[in-house]
């Protein structure tokens, strides 16, 4: 770039700079101000209004005061936010105004017009001449769709036409052009080199500058109901999510409010690993959860649930144990749609016999049996859902209570009660008969006044009798505390024995047969019936019955929604089963849904395939709803390393690596364990010694993590830190970590501590290890002690590095 042309943009910067930071000094005093201003009358608000209630008229009069205050409080308020929003856009803009600029001839208009593109827009003080565009802006899509030449943008209006005569690049840092690129290509390499060449970070960054057009449909696609993205490891689908955050929190944001969106993510680690992303793009941060969180909450309190990460665990460690094999036919089953339409057909079976409940029990008697709940229950027109009939059946229980709780109050332990009441508990019915003897009192004296008016006698009613009343509303009072758990209880449908109806399901193979019309069940379902009700006795569920489970109890009382949420993220999508999906879909019946995954990366038995011409995710919304975007290209790691990872998978070779170059993978083979430990911990500390600061040691297991982390202290490995599925921030570092806790982050170097086949030597362990070395953007090593996993020795050997020790 010619210096002239580098001078202009200095120039222009240092232009557009000044002018931010008049207006953030102008601003100061106005935020300032108007904070003073909103806390003043929020302050005088309280001393001031004096509700005077007098007169009527006095009254109405403090109620408008009241009124007129708060209307002018909020406005202030309102105008506070919007101006703090401002001044903060534009301290965020300051230090590095705008990262791109396309200058775009209009078809028909008279001369061409320069867009700067940044993280917000900065409008001149005309009000009318945009110095910056923000990067969500219709026109600053070209900047990521359009190369120079024929370019177009749409807008609410229509497609706009033109031609697109230069595009632009730069690095800004405190005010400074540092590099300016001009690309001819979507964006440019240069830059987006410069950016992947640096280290991993405790937290994930934004991409605005670097957004690549398939990314960027991604991020503005708001036509489907349903978006499915499958997307090779590291090809910025996560980045690619948080940024359609931020870009429709932007394009809806009079309709749309961050916690009107909500992303599932794999742990609360990943949480905290992409959680600075928004607010560094000036948005607030979405609502984020796990699927755990969701079940815990529901489920937790009745029985105790296992975790998918337990759930792996098992899959991985405990071959050698009795039943592992019908343990895993029945992850794999429970999580398919076969058994979403068994929970169907069950329903309906239900429906017409079955249902188990729970008697009502008080003070160690039956108030209403469970044959009686039963008999009503399908004493109800029989063409209801079964959560109609369990409403009616609801309401009746609670009618009943009602009844019952009336003829209790004679009973002699609400006597008994009674003398165990304190002095506030008088007191308390004291003063409400007080209340109603003045009713009573203006009463007679409102009928003694009609009477004589209409000169009419009316019998004698008596006094109001302050004692037998007392005790009266006292024995009310007991008795409907006492009754106050069980109507609760109905409330909450505690008189339905979910566990038993899902218990039941599983009594023998035959039964299981007859009440779903299933034909063709896994090999070893009369283990899987025997294991799923041994953990209903022990009041626990496998990970794999936790949503099968609440989809049935929802079943029976009725489905539970969030109106509310417009937007559904789901991250590692493909770690979900078709009934988790179910699930979500009718959780959040308003909202549409973006699912990012990667099958290459299933390694759960509870996987769904995005992109199958079958794929469940398509059936969800329909085909006509959905769209789905397929990404090919891989930023995460250097060419070496992708050419590596992606033979791993069959059908790999159509990703393509971005050209970062890097050293190519170090397969080394040790002679014996101790030298393994000896090594790795040299390798971190040259590692190290590089300058990578992120380093990851990738184990299969949570034990193994554990003993790596032993056996690497013995060697004073600097600051090392052990991953669990408890740890609950991400930090940078040297850390042992089992793969399935890595999905979805990164590390500068990644050390495989076994890839031999005893570890990666099956084929649902394939995944497995492809995961594991994804994870590295610059470095990649694998060890073994023993023979080499299939996957590594079917890889050409021009692919990696070798060493023996
Ligand atoms: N357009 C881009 N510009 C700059 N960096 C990018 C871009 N796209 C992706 N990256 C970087 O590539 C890395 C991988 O991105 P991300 O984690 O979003 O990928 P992913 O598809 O979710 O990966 P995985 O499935 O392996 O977890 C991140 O460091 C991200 O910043």
């Amino acid at each position: 770039m010619d210096t002239n042309n580098w001078q202009q943009e200095q120039k222009r910067l240092d232009w557009v700079r000044n002018k931010l930071q008049t207006r953030i000094s102008e601003l100061e005093p106005e935020v300032g101000g108007l904070y003073d201003q909103a806390a003043d009358i929020r302050r005088r608000f309280w001393e001031e209004v004096t509700i005077n209630t007098s007169t009527y008229e006095d009254f109405e009069e403090s109620f408008y005061s009241i009124n007129q205050q708060s209307a002018i409080l909020a406005e202030r308020e309102r105008g506070h936010k919007l101006l703090k929003q401002q001044w903060r856009n534009m301290n965020r803009l300051l230090p590095s105004p705008y990262f791109g600029r396309i200058d775009f001839q209009e078809e028909g208009a008279s001369q061409n017009e320069q867009i700067y593109i940044g993280v917000s827009s900065f409008v001149d003080d005309d009000g009318l001449s945009f110095l910056i565009y923000d990067w969500r802006t219709p026109i600053a899509s070209m900047y990521y769709d359009c190369s120079p030449g024929p370019a177009a943008y749409v807008t609410p209006v229509g497609q706009i036409e033109g031609v697109m005569e230069l595009k632009r690049q730069y690095q800004i840092q405190n005010g400074q052009i540092r590099n300016m690129f001009d690309a001819s290509e979507t964006i440019g390499d240069e830059l987006l080199q410069q950016v992947l060449g640096k280290g991993a970070d405790s937290q994930m960054k934004s991409i605005v500058a670097t957004i690549q057009k398939e990314q960027n449909a991604i991020i503005r696609n708001d036509k489907s109901r349903m978006l499915i993205v499958q997307g090779a490891a590291g090809s910025g689908k996560t980045s690619a999510a948080l940024q359609r955050v931020a870009y429709l929190l932007y394009k809806y944001r009079e309709t749309i409010k961050a916690d009107q969106i909500v992303l599932f993510s794999p742990n609360t680690m990943f949480a905290s690993y992409i959680s600075t992303v928004l607010p560094e793009l000036g948005e607030e941060n979405m609502q984020q959860t796990t699927f755990q969180e969701y079940l815990d909450y529901w489920l937790g309190s009745t029985l105790q649930l296992e975790d998918p990460f337990d759930g792996i665990e098992y899959v991985l460690t405990a071959q050698e144990e009795p039943g592992y094999e019908a343990r895993l036919q029945g992850m794999k089953y429970k999580s398919s749609e076969s058994f979403l339409q068994d929970l169907q057909n069950y329903g309906n079976w239900l429906g017409r016999e079955g249902m188990r409940f729970k008697p009502i029990r008080f003070r160690n008697r039956t108030l209403i049996t469970a044959e009686r709940m039963r008999a009503a229950f399908y004493d109800y027109e029989r063409s209801l859902p079964l959560y109609n009939r369990i409403a009616l059946l609801q309401e009746w229980l609670l009618d009943e209570l009602t009844l019952l709780e009336r003829k209790e109050r004679a009973a002699s332990w609400v006597e008994e009660e009674l003398n165990y009441l304190d002095n506030e508990q008088y007191a308390e019915a004291f003063r409400s008969l007080h209340k109603e003897k003045e009713l009573f009192d203006l009463t007679e004296h409102f009928t003694s006044v009609r009477e004589k008016l209409m000169n009419k006698r009316r019998e004698d009613e008596g006094d109001f009798d302050f004692a037998s009343k007392e005790e009266d509303l006292l024995r009310q009072r007991v008795a409907k505390e006492s009754f106050k758990p069980l109507r609760k209880g109905v409330r909450k449908f505690s008189f339905i024995d979910v566990k038993s109806i899902y218990g039941q399901l599983f009594e023998s193979e035959a039964v299981y047969r007859e009440r779903t019309n299933r034909e063709e069940l896994p090999a070893l379902w009369p283990e899987i019936c025997r294991q799923t009700r041994d953990r209903l006795d022990a009041q626990a569920l496998y990970y794999e019955d936790a949503t099968p489970y609440l989809y049935l109890k929802e079943l029976i009382e009725g489905v539970r929604t969030n109106t509310e949420v417009r937007h559904v993220f789901i991250d590692e999508g493909q770690d979900y089963s078709p009934f988790q999906y179910e699930y979500v879909r009718k959780l959040f019946p308003r909202a549409r849904m973006t699912v990012l995954g990667d099958f290459g990366q299933a390694i759960f038995m509870q996987a769904t395939s995005l992109d199958a011409s079958n794929s469940p995710l398509v059936r969800l919304y329909g085909a006509d709803e959905t769209t789905l975007i397929r990404l090919l290209r891989s930023y995460r790691s250097t060419k070496e390393i992708v050419e590596f990872t992606k033979l791993m998978l069959p059908g790999g070779d159509a990703i393509m690596p971005f050209d970062r170059r890097g050293q190519k993978p170090l397969l080394a083979t040790m002679g014996s364990g101790e030298k393994r430990t000896a090594q790795v911990a040299g390798d971190i500390a040259s590692l190290i010694a590089e300058g990578y600061d992120s380093i990851a040691i990738i184990t299969k297991t949570a034990a193994e993590s554990r003993e790596v982390y032993d056996a690497l202290r013995m060697h004073e490995v600097e600051a090392l830190q052990l991953i669990t599925k408890e740890t609950p921030v991400f930090e940078k570092g040297v850390m042992v970590i089992p793969v399935y806790l890595a999905k979805g982050v990164e590390f500068d170097a990644v050390l495989v501590w076994d890839a031999s086949t005893e570890t990666y030597g099956q084929e649902h362990e394939r995944k497995l290890l492809y995961t594991a070395c994804t994870r590295a953007m610059h470095r990649l090593h694998l060890y073994t002690t023993g023979d080499w996993s299939p996957f590594v020795q079917a890889l050409p050997a021009d692919l990696y590095e070798q060493a023996s020790y």
